[in-house]
């Protein structure tokens, strides 16, 4: 990965402490909300990622590229790609249940990606200083041990429950998240 200094831990950058009240090893994550592009059920032309945490700190999925995702004739669009990067990558921080938000994706296209191909994901985070997350992803061609097509490297800030109040949608907020004070 050629990630820039802004996506790597600094020294003394602490390893991430998931939440207790998170998935557990083999558990899946579910929607962090339904419309969601990226994992939304109710979303009509999202992505609908599910993914998986195999070991409780790091999250996976499968993601097949359609015919909606075309960038070049029969080839996914990179924009989707880091789409599905920029899910995997919030997915995995969310394993701390405390809100993040991408700040900045970097995103390498190693191979081209064609459409019906299947695409094994996997994010984890590699450092955590103070409002600061850095983490990685890939997209494997066709199998969990296949050829790198896509990686990533993130950073993302937290942020408190009032970033989603201000600058979204309140409603649709505390009707999926009524476990979330926004003014604890
Ligand atoms: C519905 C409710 C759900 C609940 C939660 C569940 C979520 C569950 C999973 C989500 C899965 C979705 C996956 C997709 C995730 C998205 O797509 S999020 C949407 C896209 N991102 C955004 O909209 C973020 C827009 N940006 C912002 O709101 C603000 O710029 C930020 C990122 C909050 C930072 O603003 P701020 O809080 O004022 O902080 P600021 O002082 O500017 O920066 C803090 C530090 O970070 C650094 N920094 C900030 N930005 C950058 C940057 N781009 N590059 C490098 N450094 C930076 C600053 O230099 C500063 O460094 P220090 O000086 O402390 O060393």
């Amino acid at each position: 990965m050629t990630r820039s200094t802004l996506t790597t831990p600094p020294p003394g950058a602490e390893p991430p402490k998931t939440h207790p009240d998170g998935p557990s090893a083999g558990g899946s994550l579910g929607s962090h909300f339904s419309r969601c592009f990226g994992c939304g059920d109710d979303h009509p032309t999202g992505l609908h990622i599910a993914a998986v945490t195999p070991d409780g700190a790091s999250v996976e999925a499968a993601f097949t590229v359609g015919e909606s995702h075309q960038g070049a004739p029969g080839l996914a669009h990179g924009g989707v790609l880091a789409s599905a990067m920029d899910e995997v990558i919030g997915m995995s921080i969310w394993l701390l249940r405390k809100p993040y938000v991408t700040a900045r994706l970097e995103t390498d296209y190693l191979l081209p990606v064609p459409v019906g191909t299947t695409l094994h994901l996997r994010a984890w985070c590699t450092g955590i200083a103070g409002r600061k997350a850095y983490l990685e992803a890939e997209g494997r061609v066709g199998a969990p041990g296949g050829p790198v097509a896509v990686r990533a490297a993130a950073l993302f800030i937290e942020v408190d429950m009032t970033h989603f109040a201000e600058h979204g949608d309140l409603a649709a907020l505390q009707a999926e998240h009524q476990d979330y004070e926004v003014n604890p």
